[in-house]
């Protein structure tokens, strides 16, 4: 048997002993030869809410469930969050070896990631100006593991290393080149594959994807679902989901499954980018959900090349909660700008050009211009911000589009063009959206304009017309 399939059975006989129920109409399937890793794959046809597999709530690895929590102060574990104690949790279990209860576990988890943090900068480079590129955080994760994990580790080094004669050089090892990368090997498993686990006496499920959430000042502690984790997604096609039980959390079918089809949990309606920065893979299905951001300094750029920057309009705008790093605008199909503008960055354009008595009047009465209204002027500036930001990126869409589009699957390509690829889709995807602003932005402008003019007409023709009272003016 394939060394592959043994660690997947190896894995399976292991959650069984710990007191799982895998239904025997699911197998764990190799599913490399699409690049999808291990997914789970309907051997049999299951019916809507039936039981995929239960696993029991001590089988998680959590920090309260490893045995390093009853050795070290729970003030100390509080101190770190969900993130960093569990990634200190799972550095203790994974260097236990063998001895760890989820050795077995740790055998069908990848060591090796596709998300951005393990990109080369030439492959980051194919990403060109996306704003994902902002949203890495490797240096921030590199602090904290120096700043608060690896004190711990120092502090604690006879427990985590318990019985090993080095144990402090070891904790002191911890902070080299390979330990911090340990770490982020870690904290990346936790990125792609932990889950929110919501306390057993909540007794209500978690939120709609199930999976752990990014803020960093989540209240829920996170935990490793062996099993549950072994689900991909892929857009819409989610077809079950994880259920919080009392002793046991459940997977269960959310639709009927057909023998043959995959089984499919949901990651939530996750642009592009951020799913290859998150998981490290793409499909065409997450297009719908693509975003291009604006960032805010580009906007203030051209707001003072405009002469339309203010500070202290700025100011309000902060003050209101408008101020942001930077502002989405989403796809939407066909696409329509009321849709796909970010409402604050309509408020925020429309702030910035209004006449000042208009802007003071509003002020006073602390309200802000509706986003649902654009005017010619704010039009015109949203429309050179676009262009702007579609200039930022090295290559047009047209000469991406000019050469192969296609990500490649499972052939012989190597990593670094399967990375390239998706960076290519990631930039075109954005491009599109701007295209689509561009052009929706010129239509808007050309039919106020010929509004605008026709009302002028009118009001000509009915101010010549005879017995009619002209306007003052
Ligand atoms: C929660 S795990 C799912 C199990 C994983 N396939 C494995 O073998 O360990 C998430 C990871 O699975 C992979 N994945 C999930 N959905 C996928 C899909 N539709 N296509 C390709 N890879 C996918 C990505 O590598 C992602 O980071």
């Amino acid at each position: 048997m394939d060394p592959f399939d043994v660690a997947s059975c190896t894995f399976l006989q292991w959650l069984r002993s710990t007191g799982a129920e895998v239904s025997g109409k699911i197998e764990l399937k190799d599913l490399r030869n699409i690049e999808a890793g291990r997914g789970l794959v309907a051997t049999q046809d299951i019916h809507e809410d039936e039981l995929l597999f239960r696993v029991p709530r001590s089988s998680l690895l959590t920090v309260a469930n490893s045995i390093l929590s009853s050795e070290i102060p729970k003030a100390t574990l509080d101190n770190l969050g969900p993130w960093l104690s569990l990634i200190l949790v799972m550095l203790y279990e994974y260097t236990n070896g063998a001895s760890s209860t989820w050795a077995p576990y740790f055998a069908i988890l990848p060591s090796e990631f596709n998300t951005l943090m393990f990109w080369s900068a030439d492959e980051l480079a194919e990403l060109q100006a996306s704003a994902v590129l902002q949203k890495i955080g490797k240096g921030s994760a590199n602090e904290s593991f120096e700043k608060e994990l690896l004190p711990v580790i120092r502090e604690f080094a006879g427990i985590f290393f318990s019985g090993d004669a080095r144990a402090k050089e070891k904790a002191e090892e911890m902070g080299s080149e390979q330990g911090l990368a340990l770490m982020h090997k870690m904290g990346s498993l936790i990125m792609a594959y932990a889950f929110d686990v919501e306390p057993a006496d909540a007794k209500k499920e978690i939120d709609e994807e199930g999976y752990a959430s990014e803020d960093e000042d989540e209240a829920l502690p996170k935990g490793m679902v062996p099993m549950a984790d072994m689900l991909n997604a892929d857009a819409d096609r989610n077809n079950a989901r994880l259920f919080y039980e009392e002793s046991s959390l459940s997977m269960k079918a959310l639709k009927p499954i057909q023998a043959g089809e995959e089984i499919f949990n949901d990651y939530g309606p996750l642009p592009r980018s951020d799913l290859l920065r998150r998981y490290g893979y793409i499909t065409d299905n997450y297009a719908q959900y693509d975003v291009v951001e604006i960032p805010f300094d580009l906007i203030s750029e051209l707001a003072t090349a405009q002469k339309v920057f203010s500070v202290d309009r700025i100011a309000y705008l902060d003050e209101q909660g408008i101020i942001d790093t930077g502002y989405d605008i989403t796809t939407s199909s066909p696409f329509h700008l009321e849709e796909s503008l970010s409402p604050e960055l309509v408020v925020l354009i429309e702030t910035l050009v209004l006449p000042s008595d208009e802007f003071e009047r509003l002020q006073r009465k602390g309200k802000l211009p509706k986003p649902e209204k654009m005017s010619q002027k704010g039009a015109d500036l949203l429309l050179q911000l676009v262009i702007l930001r579609a200039q930022q990126y090295p290559t047009t869409l047209d000469e991406d589009m000019s050469t192969d589009v296609d990500v490649p699957m499972g052939g012989n390509e190597t990593l670094k063009e399967r990375r390239f690829a998706m960076a290519k889709a990631i930039r075109i995807g954005e491009k599109k959206i701007l295209a689509e602003a561009e052009q929706a932005l010129q239509q808007l402008i050309q039919s106020n304009s010929s509004d605008n003019s026709t009302k002028k007409r009118q009001a000509e023709d009915e101010g010549a017309k005879p017995g009619k009272k002209q306007r003052a003016r």
